[in-house]
């Protein structure tokens, strides 16, 4: 749970989501209250319910990027979904209690990987102490285990081979089937069970350092006691977890409503506990959603949101607008982002030692063909930025490695020789853009 004010929270969005500012700020009041709400009195605090989200706006904007930013900023468990995937044809009964699975099953990755960190310490050493073992052998006087113990600390034996025992976790169930085919060989039944029930391990070589992390998570795991994982994680779906509905204006149902309208409606009814509050059971155990923050989102270009259930707008009570990206917007997200997308190539192309700089009109060319581009073809908003990076570095990405040691410098020329061609034909961009 994080304290950080609205204000703290907005300018932590900042850093990677450039305007949107309503959005923002209506996120920000979501989580402030979270932490609001902690601070209350046991009886007032199941009272108050998390004041849902509607997020409209046309697609690539940054509706999921906000969302998404906000759940790491809390360390909170999120999860996208697509409305739409309940309505699919085959899609039987649609099972959206899986959201809230799909959401503690990734609560549990992220606690046991949180709390990994915590057992840390004391997991290097006893990671520390497979390899010695490894290396040294078991009866190894102490002497001789330390003198490896600084050798290993000084990363000097990180290329020596060793054997060890390590945890298998290759599916079992095709153990069941070596064939393949449905046809079980001749096996021993004590390597089915054992295969089958856990616990089991697998010689193998490797190098000490290519060993550091396997051993180090099973040490760590080993600290662990999946009890205590199970029940944080379950605390953090109940009292933090975020969860995305993309295009939920994709599930309204208009007026004249037909067999696919009447589904869809469907849709919204079923959401509609979820988001109202009820437990839903797990393989973990039961979960109340009371407390989960919902963010639906949706282009709303036909529908409208008077369209949904009259009961979902109510429990959709916060509504924000964003809105589409502008050329000056696509300036922005090039060079003033911490994730920027000229800062990650500026790295990628640095691990083959050439040196990329982009200059200001390289910027505004880039920018200026992802607009041009949008309003051509389709606006697919910031996404667009990413095809366009692409193809800008296409040749050069292909050839880094023979041409190691160069500057390259990304300027309006540069743009230009690489991508106008392409851009001012919009039959050709469509397919490559
Ligand atoms: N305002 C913005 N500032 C910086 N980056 C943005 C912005 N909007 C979108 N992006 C980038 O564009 C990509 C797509 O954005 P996002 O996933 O948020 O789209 P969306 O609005 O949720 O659309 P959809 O509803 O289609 O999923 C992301 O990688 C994001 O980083």
């Amino acid at each position: 749970m994080t304290d950080l004010t609205p204000r703290e929270i907005v300018s932590e969005l900042d850093r990677f989501i450039i305007g949107q500012k309503e959005a923002k700020r209506a996120v920000a009041v979501a989580l402030r209250n979270r932490w609001r709400r902690k601070q209350l009195a046991d009886d007032l605090r199941d009272e108050v319910y998390p004041k849902n989200i509607l997020m409209i706006g046309p697609t690539g904007v940054g509706k999921t990027e906000i969302s998404r930013r906000l759940a790491r900023l809390a360390k909170a468990p999120f999860l996208k979904v697509e409305a739409t995937k309940f309505t699919e044809v085959g899609y039987v009964g649609r099972d959206v209690d899986s959201i809230i699975r799909d959401l503690v099953d990734a609560a549990i990755v992220e606690t046991r990987a949180r709390m990994r960190e915590d057992v840390k310490a004391r997991a290097v050493k006893a990671a520390e102490d497979r390899v010695i073992e490894a290396i040294a052998g078991r009866d190894a006087r102490e002497q001789t285990r330390e003198m490896f113990r600084g050798k290993l600390k000084r990363g000097e034996l990180d290329s020596t081979v060793i054997e060890i025992d390590v945890a298998d976790t290759s599916n079992p169930m095709q153990m069941l089937d070596p064939t393949g085919q449905g046809q079980m060989g001749m096996m021993n039944l004590g390597e089915i069970f054992g295969k089958a029930f856990g616990g089991r391990t697998q010689r193998r070589k490797m190098t000490v350092a290519e060993s550091h992390d396997i051993l180090m998570n099973e040490e760590a795991d080993k600290l662990l006691d999946d009890e205590v994982v199970k029940a944080a994680a379950l605390e953090a779906v109940q009292q933090n977890g975020i969860v995305f509905i993309d295009e939920i204006d994709k599930v309204c149902a208009r007026s004249d409503m037909r067999g696919a309208d009447v589904s869809r409606e469907g849709v919204q009814r079923d959401l509609l506990p979820l988001i109202e509050g009820t437990t839903v059971s797990t393989k973990y155990g039961p979960v109340k959603t009371d407390h989960i923050l919902f963010i639906a989102s949706g282009a709303f270009h036909i529908a409208k949101p008077s369209d949904l259930l009259p009961e979902l707008q109510g429990r959709l009570p916060i509504r924000v607008e964003l809105r589409a990206l502008t050329e000056e917007d696509f300036v922005r997200i090039l060079s003033e982002t911490d994730n920027a997308l000229t800062l990650q190539y500026k790295a990628l192309m640095q691990t083959e030692k050439v040196g990329i700089t982009f200059t200001e009109d390289g910027i505004a060319a880039l920018a200026s063909i992802a607009a041009e581009v949008n309003r051509s073809v389709e606006n697919i908003g910031a996404r667009r930025l990413y095809t366009v990076m692409e193809r800008v570095f296409e040749e050069l990405s292909f050839h880094a490695p023979d041409r190691s040691g160069e500057e390259v410098t990304v300027d309006a020329a540069y743009v230009e020789k690489n991508l106008g061609e392409l851009a001012r034909s919009s039959d050709l961009s469509r397919y490559v853009l």
